[in-house]
Order: C-alpha cells, then structure tokens, then sequence
C-alpha cells in the first residue's frame, strides 16, 4: 500500500494541495501553481516559506517557488523584444501569472512518487495587455528530489521572446556562513552596482544585499550550508542565467511579508532565462525550462 496522502487543503483565500510521502512533504497553492514549501523528514526546509506569508488572491506568497513570466523582474529592464509583447502602461514586477490562478490538469501517484500537473492557457485567460497565445505547463515531481519543469507552447502566429524565473527561495542556517558553488569565472550583472557587467573570481559568499543576474551558468549549482552540513543541489536544464538575491537588512524592512530577521535564513536562486538568455519561441515550438532539486549532508 502506497504511504502517499494527497490533501486539498485551504489557507486563507488560497486553495492549496499537501503531499505527504514517507520521506517528504509538499505544499503548492493553485494561485500560480506556486509551489509553498517542501521538506524531507529529519531535515530542515529546503524551500523556504515566509513565517509572515499571506495568502491573499491575487498577490503572489512570499516564499516557495513563484513562476516569473512572460517576463522577469521590472520589464523595463528587459530586452526590448521582451516588453514590445506588452501593450500596457503599468507592468507589474516579474510578469503576470504568479498571482493568477493555474488550471490543474491532475495529481497522479505512482508508488513514492507524486506529480502535479498545472496548466495556463492564455486563449482561456487572457492576460490584461499581453495579446497573445500561449500555453504554459508546470509539473511538479516528488519522488527522492523535487523535480520541476515550465513548459512554453507558442500557440500564435508570432515568435514570442520571454523572459522567466522560477524564483526559488531556499531556507539555510545562516545566510552569512553559506556559498553557492559553481558561480566561479561567471560573469554577472550587478543591478545594485547601476548595472555593471563583472566577473564572480572566488566562491560566492553573502556580505551584503546582493541581487546579481549570472550568465552562463552551468547546468549545476550547489548552496553550501556548514551550519546544517547540507548542501542542496540545483540541476537545471533550459536555462542559461541564475538570479542571486538576498534583501540583507535595510530591503527586509521594506518587502512585505518579510520579517525584518528573517534575510539570516533564506536565500534565493532564481533559475531564469534573462538578458542574452531571454527564449525565442517560434509559432508552434515549445521551450522546457527543468529545475531538479536535491540534497546530501556532510560535516555530521
Ligand atoms: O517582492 P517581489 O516582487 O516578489 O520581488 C522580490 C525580489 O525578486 C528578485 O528576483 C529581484 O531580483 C529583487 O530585486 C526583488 O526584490
């Protein structure tokens, strides 16, 4: 007998779904197909979800894994292919679909192992100032890891050039001790630098707020934890650029849902598609976008 439950569970105005495995547990909310929280037993968070999330409609939850798209960040800070999509004055920060809710396709158990399936469909739902038509899919696999995968199906007539980011917020011990391996000899830009192009030389270590688009970055990344002898391991596929944030102090007073400390235990990578690397999608393609998450412990 399968030790899976599957729970709809309502947080506030969210709809929300729990997953229990024997080994883990999952929360994703519909609005978004955000994915909340997720934790293996015996183990911190891996994904980190605000102590002061709200879990309002139409405001994405702070925390988990919101979906940036069409575009990621200030579109005004995007390539001009990118915002030429948008035919309204006032863009909301990272694209339009976090706080929409997706149409869940299904939840489909296979021994230990647990996939979501949500899609967006813009001939469905169309989006205030963005005319076109396109296909959005993300399924969540939870088996030993967490596996994700964005998928974009052009559906009009027009190449689409998008932007994206699975913004993941990852919970560590303290965000002063860790690095991120895997960065080193990238080059990044630094939007609190006026946006100057630079070159990561050593490890990255946090020492401040830090909020940093990489370019060719490979295919893995690891945040290194001492304090949890964990490390987690971000595989990805689909994607050449990686946000690095952290609000550090000052920006902690200032975002919602964000307890002033709480920049000490949360970091985020976000696995994006930004810059050089926005995606071209010619009528009819598709581009998958694969995000795999896992973990080993060292030092205990
Ligand atoms: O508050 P929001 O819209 O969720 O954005 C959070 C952060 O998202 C990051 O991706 C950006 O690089 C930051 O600049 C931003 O502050």
């Amino acid at each position: 007998m399968s030790n899976t439950q599957v729970e709809r569970v309502e947080l506030d105005q969210l709809i929300c779904w729990r997953i229990r495995t024997q080994r883990s547990e999952l929360l994703v909310a519909q609005q978004g197909a955000q994915i909340l929280a997720y934790q293996r037993d015996g183990q911190p968070p891996l994904i980190w979800l605000s102590p002061e999330a709200a879990y309002q409609r139409a405001q994405s939850v702070r925390g988990g894994v919101p979906i940036c798209w069409p575009w990621f960040g200030d579109l005004r800070r995007n390539p001009q292919a990118v915002q030429a999509h948008y035919q309204q004055v006032e863009a909301p920060a990272h694209g339009l679909v976090r706080g929409l809710d997706w149409q869940l396709l299904g939840i489909d158990e296979e021994g230990e192992q647990v996939t979501l399936r949500f899609a967006f469909d813009t001939q469905k739902e169309p989006l205030a100032g963005w005319p076109h038509a396109a296909l959005l899919q993300f399924e969540i696999r939870l088996a030993d890891d967490l596996a994700m995968s964005l998928q974009t199906h052009n559906r009009g007539e027009a190449p689409l050039t998008l932007s994206q980011a699975l913004h993941t917020y990852f919970a560590v011990s303290d965000v002063r001790q860790v690095s991120v391996d895997g960065l080193r000899g990238c080059r990044y830009v630094d939007t609190l630098q006026d946006w100057r192009e630079l070159r990561q030389d050593a490890e990255l270590r946090f020492v401040g707020e830090t909020d940093r688009i990489y370019m060719d970055t490979p295919a893995r990344l690891s945040i290194v934890d001492p304090g949890w002898g964990r490390r987690i391991h971000l595989d990805c596929s689909g994607s050449r650029s990686a946000v690095l944030w952290n609000p550090w102090v000052d920006k902690a007073r200032r975002l919602s849902q964000f307890p002033d400390d709480a920049w000490q235990n949360m970091l985020c990578i976000e696995t994006a598609n930004l810059l050089e690397d926005v995606v071209q999608v010619k009528p009819d393609e598709w581009h998958r976008l694969d995000l795999r998450l896992s973990s080993d412990s060292f030092g205990h």
